[in-house]
């Protein structure tokens, strides 16, 4: 049987390491809070971020990260994207030689503005090969209350891919494709999170379908012309990592991102906001790591630039609203 080791209890790490189990895998989740994992490992549930929905009875939760890696084959890192690096640097030593390290996250690194799988191959010291990340529209909940769901499973090493993408087909509820680009699939999910939070803002100011379109679209072509500058294979935006989740994040109310740009284009101040969401919205502090690779790359990001001015440096929606529609006319397919 394969073992696999799931790190961090959140809503997203809960639910993947539900279909791993109904999947015939041994799981193990690391959690930092004991009362979330003993109600994880004996109770079933996990109060704080899957309310009423029951976790197969054989999911095992553990505090100690040394229990929950023993052993492991593929070991799953869904905690916030920025806590990754000193998160990971105190696990390593814990970490069979064989596994596979797997990223859930849809983050940027501050500072460094390295994808979550260079993090890994960097902080691990692990070969790319037997790196892998799963990306795509999977808002957790839905796919914890047992709704059909695709996601994309990339890895450099197709070999890898295919094994990964084996442990977490769980027909007819969860369907994993493979793609060898790695970059892309990583792209796709990080920086969604900056246009949801874009098209959040303006539904909040009560703007209709017609600027969700718009910045869902001239959303894709900012990831799209990064993709290029950065290597990524143009059809992966065209797949469920680029369009599919920009797609289900942008329009779903259950999208934390979504909604904390909602919140802030209804008038509430970022303090508010923060104090109002509980769970991890990657793109507040990920949007502006994506600009700053986008200025390393000298590619132009719009909406990204006006959701850091919204977010971090004081711009209101209205501002924001203008600055975008009054950039100079260009041809659609400008700079693609
Ligand atoms: N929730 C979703 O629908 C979903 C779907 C796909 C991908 N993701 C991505 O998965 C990643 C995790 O998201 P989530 O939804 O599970 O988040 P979450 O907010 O539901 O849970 C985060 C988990 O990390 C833990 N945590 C918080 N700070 C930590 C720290 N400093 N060190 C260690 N653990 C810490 C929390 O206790 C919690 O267990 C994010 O990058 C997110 O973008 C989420
Ligand atoms: O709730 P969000 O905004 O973090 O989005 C969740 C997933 O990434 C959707 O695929």
């Amino acid at each position: 049987m394969t073992k696999v080791a799931v790190f961090g209890t959140g809503s997203w790490g809960t639910t993947f390491a539900m279909i791993l189990t109904e999947a015939g895998n041994e799981v193990t989740m690391w959690g930092r809070r004991a009362e979330v994992t003993e109600a994880i490992d004996r109770d079933h549930v996990n109060p704080d971020y899957l309310p009423g929905i029951p976790l197969p009875a054989a999911l095992r939760a553990t505090t100690d990260p040394e229990r929950a890696l023993a052993g492991a084959d593929f070991v799953v890192l869904t905690v916030p994207a920025q806590s990754l690096r000193p998160n990971l640097a105190a696990w390593r030593a814990h970490i069979p030689s064989g596994a596979v390290l797997v990223s859930l996250m849809k983050g940027i690194e501050l500072g460094t503005t390295k994808r979550m799988s260079e993090v890994i191959h960097e902080v691990a010291e692990w070969p790319q090969e037997r790196v892998a990340v799963v990306s795509g529209p999977n808002l957790a909940r839905e796919i914890a209350q047992r709704q059909p769901a695709a996601t994309v499973v990339a890895c450099t090493d197709e070999q890898v891919a295919a094994r990964l993408q084996a442990i977490c087909h769980l027909p007819p509820w969860f369907r994993p494709y493979t793609n060898p680009d790695v970059i892309g699939v990583e792209l796709g999910g990080a920086v969604k999170n900056v246009i949801a939070l874009a098209v959040g803002v303006s539904a909040g100011m009560g703007m209709g379908d017609n600027v969700s379109a718009m910045l869902i679209t001239r959303g894709l072509a900012e990831i799209s012309r990064l993709g290029a500058a950065l290597g990524a294979d143009a059809h992966t935006f065209a797949g469920l990592a680029g369009m599919g989740d920009l797609v289900a994040t942008c329009t779903s109310p259950l999208s934390r991102n979504r909604t904390f740009g909602e919140n802030l284009g209804r008038g509430m101040t970022l303090a508010e906001v923060v104090a109002a969401t509980k769970q991890t919205a990657e793109g507040v502090k990920s949007c502006e790591s994506v600009l700053e690779l986008a200025r390393k790359h000298d590619v132009e990001m719009p909406i990204t630039e006006v959701v850091v001015g919204v977010v971090h440096d004081g711009m209101s929606p209205a501002e924001a609203g203008t600055l975008l529609m009054s950039r100079s006319p260009k041809p659609e397919r400008y700079g693609l």
